[in-house]
C-alpha cells in the first residue's frame, strides 16, 4: 500500500491560484475549422475563431417600414391627392418612376422607389381607385418609415468578434450578413470518468455501499452545454490497474480527462495514488467548499487530466471553477462575467475557505436580485439535488462566517 499524504501536507491555494495553475495545462486554442451556415443547429454553441464580417450593407437596400404609399415629401399635404402608378411588394425589383404628384403603393420591406422619399402609413390615407388622399402628414417629416440601406450594418462591419458563442441570436445575425460558412474552433474532446467501487449505473438494484453514479451525468451534459464533445462517459473501479488501463483507453484522442473521487486520502482514494505515483500528479487544498481536494496531471507525460472531489456538489463547483475555465480557453473564449445578488436570508460559511452555494435566483419588489439556497437544508457537498434549480454559485468570502440576510454576494452563472 503507498504511504497516503496527509491531506495537511498538500500545498493550499486560493481559487484564483488553481486556476491559473491548470490553466497552464493548455497552451491555447484548438485548431479552426470551417462550418457552413446552412444548418444553424450544427453551430449552436460553437464558438467563433475569426470575425465575422458582413458581406452587404444590412437592410441591402432603402425599403419601407409600412404598408402604405411611398411618395415624395415635396408633394404632401393634408388633403393632396396622388395619382397611384404602380405597386410594389416585398421581393419586387421594379423601380418605377415617380413623376411630381405620382406615388406608389408599396408593402413593409419593398424596396422604396429611387424617386420617392417617405413613406405614409395606409392608415393615414383614403385610397379612391387610381388615386389616394392624404389625411395625416408623417410626424418624422421627410424619411418618416423609410429603412435606409445599412442603418443595421455596413459592408465590411464586424457583425461577431471572434470568441464569441453562437447562441440563436449571434446565429440570425450571422445569417442576416449573408456569410455561407463561419470559422470556429474545433470542439474540445473530453473523456470523463467517474471513481469508485461503490457506482451503479441508474435501474441497477442497490446492493448495501453501492450508490447510483451522477458525477459522470453531470459532468458530460455540462461539458457539451459548455461547447466540448464527449468522447466516452465512463466509470473506473477503486483498482490501481483498471485504473490505469481505462485512463489508457480514455486519454487516446482526447483533449482533456475529467475524473471524479478518489482525490482525498482514504486509501481507496485511487485517482490521487495512480496520478500521484505515475504520472506525477500535483494534489491541492483549495481554500473553497467544497471542492476543497483537486489534483492534476499529464497523463503519459501528454494529455492533461483534472481530477476533480468526488462528492456530487464537490464535482460540479470544481468543473465550474477549473474545467469551465480551462474548456473557455481552449475555445479561445472570454470567462463568462460575474454577477452580483443580494443574500434572501442569513446562513453560515466555513472560516478561511470562499463558500459556493447553488442558489436560486428571483427578483424581489425594487427589483434587486436575490439569492436563495437551492437545497432547503444550505450548502453541503454531497446534496446532490441542491444542484437541481440552482441558477448561479454565489460565492462568499473566506473571511464571512455568517452570511446576512441582505449581504451582496458575488454570483456565477451556471446557465
Ligand atoms: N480525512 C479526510 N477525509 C476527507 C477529506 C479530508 O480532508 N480529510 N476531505 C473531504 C472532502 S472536503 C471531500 S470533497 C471528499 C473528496 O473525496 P474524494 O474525491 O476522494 O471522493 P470519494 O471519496 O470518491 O467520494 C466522495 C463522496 O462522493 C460520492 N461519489 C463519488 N463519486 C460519485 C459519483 N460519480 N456519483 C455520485 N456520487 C459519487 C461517494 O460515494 C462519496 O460519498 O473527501 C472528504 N474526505
Ligand atoms: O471540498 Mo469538500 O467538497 O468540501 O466536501
Amino acid at each position: 500500500m503507498p504511504e497516503i499524504p496527509a491531506g495537511q501536507s498538500r500545498t493550499v491555494l486560493s481559487l484564483e491560484e488553481y486556476r491559473d495553475e491548470v490553466l497552464a495545462l493548455v497552451s491555447g486554442p484548438t485548431p479552426a475549422e470551417t462550418v457552413s451556415t446552412a444548418d444553424p443547429r450544427a453551430l449552436l454553441g460553437r464558438v467563433l475563431a475569426d470575425d465575422v464580417t458582413s458581406r452587404a450593407p444590412v437592410p441591402a437596400f432603402a425599403n419601407s417600414a409600412m404598408d402604405g404609399y411611398a411618395v415624395r415629401w415635396a408633394d404632401l399635404a393634408v388633403g393632396a391627392s396622388l395619382h397611384v402608378v404602380a405597386e410594389i411588394a416585398a421581393g419586387d425589383r421594379q423601380d418605377p418612376t415617380l413623376g411630381r404628384g405620382e406615388c406608389a403603393q408599396i408593402m413593409t420591406g419593398a424596396p422604396l422607389p429611387r424617386d420617392a422619399d417617405t413613406v405614409v402609413p395606409v392608415e393615414a390615407t383614403r385610397p379612391a381607385g387610381a388615386t389616394v388622399t392624404i389625411t395625416q402628414l408623417p410626424a418624422h417629416g421627410r424619411g418618416a418609415h423609410v429603412r435606409g440601406a445599412g442603418e443595421d450594418l455596413a459592408a465590411g462591419d464586424t457583425v461577431c468578434p471572434a470568441g464569441t458563442t453562437l447562441d440563436p441570436a449571434w446565429l440570425a445575425a450571422v445569417a442576416a450578413a449573408g456569410c455561407p460558412e463561419v470559422s470556429v474552433r474545433r470542439r474540445p474532446v473530453l473523456g470523463i470518468a467517474a471513481t469508485g467501487d461503490e457506482l451503479v449505473p441508474a435501474g441497477s438494484e442497490l446492493a448495501r455501499g453501492q450508490i447510483y453514479e451522477s458525477n459522470g451525468t453531470h459532468l458530460a451534459a455540462t461539458a457539451v452545454r459548455l461547447g466540448a464533445e464527449v468522447a466516452a462517459t465512463t466509470v473506473i473501479p477503486d483498482d490501481e490497474d483498471r485504473f490505469v488501463a481505462a485512463l489508457d483507453e480514455l486519454s487516446a484522442g482526447c483533449d482533456l480527462v475529467v475524473l471524479s473521487g478518489g482525490v482525498s486520502v482514504g486509501v481507496h482514494d485511487v485517482a490521487r495514488i495512480v496520478l500521484g505515483e505515475q504520472a506525477d500528479g500535483t494534489f491541492r487544498h483549495v481554500r473553497v467548499q467544497p471542492g476543497k481536494p483537486q489534483g492534476w496531471a499529464r497523463w503519459r507525460g501528454r494529455v492533461p487530466v483534472l481530477a476533480l472531489p468526488g462528492n456530487p456538489v464537490s464535482t460540479a463547483v470544481s468543473f465550474e471553477l477549473f474545467g469551465r475555465p480551462v474548456l473557455d480557453r481552449m475555445l479561445g473564449r472570454p470567462a463568462a462575467p460575474l454577477g452580483r445578488a443580494v443574500a434572501a436570508h442569513g446562513w453560515s460559511s466555513p472560516p478561511g475557505r470562499r463558500q459556493l452555494v447553488p442558489v436560486r435566483l428571483s427578483s424581489d419588489a425594487d427589483g434587486r436580485l436575490l439569492a436563495q439556497p437551492a437545497h432547503r437544508r444550505g450548502s453541503a457537498s454531497h446534496m446532490v439535488t441542491s444542484l437541481a434549480g440552482a441558477d448561479a454559485l454565489a460565492e462568499v468570502p473566506e473571511d464571512t462566517i455568517d452570511v446576512v440576510e441582505g449581504d451582496v454576494l458575488t454570483t456565477r452563472s451556471l446557465r
